[in-house]
């Protein structure tokens, strides 16, 4: 060993040998049974255990997600447990078709006491678990194989015999050889037989064995080879319902049951966002999430997933990261440019193809199917780029920017951005987009215009009243639009104004909808764009031309070399 490598006291793992493991071909079809152990494992794990209230909430909770077995606690070892078992009886507060599930461990007082707490329950799952892994045989109870499957088999006994004398419950047998995954695996099946020796499942009557990854601790093939493993070994197999329970110590939790789920097993115990004794549990939510965006419903409810958290981190005073997958808070926003961008293209075709399976970039489901708004997943700070910026001024304000006007407004927020190291909101953009566009009318401005034109003449004339400079005066023009007549009545007027590119849309609805124009001219060989607003499109692009002229004239009066008499853009 060497010294100063700490990794040195560390044993390599090793799985079974199962060179022609199937699992890996194997897709998942099919939803498993699900267990929540939120209130048991999850609860036992916390700084403060659940009180009555938060228990009963989250039982309520987790009904209403659509759990059909719910481990509700270890009676035995609390009177919280034990009077919320009772009150959950006594109140008739459980569905028909929902098992309550309790653990106890393998001792006669023990098992005794969680009798009591079920008297009178329609459906309930008695869990009973000992350890069987050689380190917890040799340090915790030191006892050897064959005692240890005498504690498995007595306390089978005693629970068959409990369950016998209460005929009026449906009752299930489950039980977890504790640290399933480390310990030996012809000992496992050893003592999984050992107790179906007692209990006599049968296929019409199974059992539940759950086969605990108590300490995650190896990479998850390792479980799914030992899962597949165990299934092909054990007998009478079809008598029996195989149940995973991961840890996350790894961090690769999920991973394990959905490799598991492949190599056989039917059953998952997991806990909400992954709550549990030291990194968690497996979490149920990800892991049913997956299976739904690989089109399999989970038949778990995450339609309304963020007052699901909400509810879910009060029961558990624990808050849930914004990372987390599919609820956290961050996890439909983009800020980078480059991503946004796509995520606005993605949307934009989305409109365009409904029925289309979802494909768009940068997100693995709809932020819908979970009760999440399209709203929130761009947000800008100075990582972002112009798609962002653009969808943003879309979305919530229905301004459409031209391509090349976004290119240019992007960088005013840039500005923004970079100078505040913060993130700008919407309606920072809109200020800042009105601030730069719509208040350009200084130092020339438009006071009105009016119209006229010949019967059957596609010409157009224009009067139109501008102050320049604080001095008013009425210019005329004729065209073929009334832009171009207005183009031409500033010509006369001395300002040479060259009309690139032009778009219009209406913003609003109803009494409130208003035309947008955007202009880009090119003003002493310079392109440069302007943006106008009004009831009228025809005012709105006259407005726009005015707000091109202004930024000029703005941009003139910044460069050094500029007099104040330039601020008239004459040739
Ligand atoms: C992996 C898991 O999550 S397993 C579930 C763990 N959850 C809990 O432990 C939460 C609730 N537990 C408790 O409140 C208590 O442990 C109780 C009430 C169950 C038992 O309390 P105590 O009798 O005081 O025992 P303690 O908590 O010290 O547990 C250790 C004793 O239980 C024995 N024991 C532990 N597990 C088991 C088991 N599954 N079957 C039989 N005996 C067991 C140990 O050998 C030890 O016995 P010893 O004192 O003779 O050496
Ligand atoms: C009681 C068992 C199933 C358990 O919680 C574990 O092994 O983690």
């Amino acid at each position: 060993m060497m010294l100063d490598n700490p990794a040195s006291k560390y044993q390599p793992f090793v799985a079974v040998d199962l060179p022609d493991r199937q699992w890996p071909s194997r897709r998942i079809e099919s939803p498993p049974q699900w267990c929540s152990v939120d209130l048991r494992d999850g609860n036992q794990a916390l700084i403060d255990p659940m009180d009555l209230e938060r228990k009963q909430r989250l039982f309520d909770l987790l009904v209403k997600v659509g759990f059909k077995q719910i481990e509700v606690g270890f009676p035995s070892a609390s009177q919280t447990d034990f009077d919320f078992v009772r009150s959950l009886i006594e109140e008739d507060k459980i569905p028909d078709d929902v098992s309550i599930q309790v653990l106890t461990q393998a001792r006669p007082p023990l098992i005794d006491r969680t009798f009591e707490a079920l008297e009178g329950a329609k459906n309930a799952i008695v869990h009973v678990y000992n350890a069987t892994d050689p380190m917890f045989r040799r340090v915790v109870f030191g006892v050897d194989k064959a005692e240890c499957v005498q504690i498995a088999v007595e306390a089978t006994t005693r629970i068959r015999q409990r369950m016998e004398a209460a005929p009026a419950t449906q009752w299930t047998f489950q039980y977890s050889p504790e640290l399933f995954t480390t310990t030996e695996m012809d000992f496992a099946v050893e003592i999984v037989e050992a107790v179906m020796g007692a209990f006599e499942p049968t296929p019409e009557q199974r059992m539940i064995v759950n086969l605990p990854a108590t300490v995650e601790v190896a990479p998850p093939n390792n479980y799914a080879d030992q899962i597949e493993w165990f299934c092909r070994e054990v007998k009478n197999r079809d008598a029996l319902i195989v149940s995973v329970h991961p840890h996350n110590d790894r961090g690769t939790g999920v991973a394990a049951a959905e490799l598991t789920l492949m190599a056989g097993a039917d059953r998952v115990e997991g806990t909400l966002f992954g709550n549990g004794e030291r990194t968690g549990n497996v979490d149920i939510v990800t892991l049913a999430m997956n299976m739904y965006t690989q089109g399999v419903h989970p038949q778990l409810d995450f339609s309304n997933i963020t007052p699901l958290m909400r509810e879910v981190e009060y029961c558990n005073q624990l808050p849930v990261h914004p990372r987390h997958p599919y609820v956290g808070d961050l996890v439909f926003t983009a800020f980078s440019g480059s991503h946004q961008d796509a995520i606005k293209k993605g949307m934009a075709d989305r409109r365009a193809h409904p029925e289309a399976r979802w494909e768009v970039p940068y997100l693995p489901i709809d932020p819908m199917d979970v009760g999440r708004s399209y709203e929130a997943v761009i947000r800008v700070n100075s990582q972002s780029g112009k798609g962002g910026i653009s969808y943003l001024l879309e979305q919530e304000h229905g301004i459409e920017l031209p391509r090349r006007l976004s290119i240019e407004f992007s960088q005013v927020v840039q500005e923004v951005a970079d100078r505040t190291g913060r993130e700008i909101t919407s309606t920072m953009i809109y200020q800042a987009f009105a601030d730069e566009y719509l208040a350009r009318n200084s130092p020339f401005a438009l006071f009105g215009h009016r119209l006229s034109s010949e019967p059957d003449s596609p010409r157009v004339s224009v009067e139109a009243t501008i102050e320049e400079r604080g001095e008013r005066r009425v210019i005329q023009g004729e065209g073929n639009g009334p832009l171009a007549a207005f183009i031409k009545a500033l010509a006369a007027a001395g300002h040479d104004v060259e009309i690139i590119d032009y778009h219009e849309h209406s913003r609003g609805q109803g009494a409130d909808a208003e035309a947008i124009a955007y202009v880009e001219v090119r003003i002493d060989g310079k392109a440069v764009f302007g943006v106008g607003t009004d009831e009228s499109i025809t005012s709105a692009s006259m407005k726009g031309v005015m707000s091109a002229i202004n930024r000029y004239l703005l941009t003139q009066a910044a460069a050094p070399n500029v007099t104040a008499e330039s601020l008239a853009v004459t040739k």
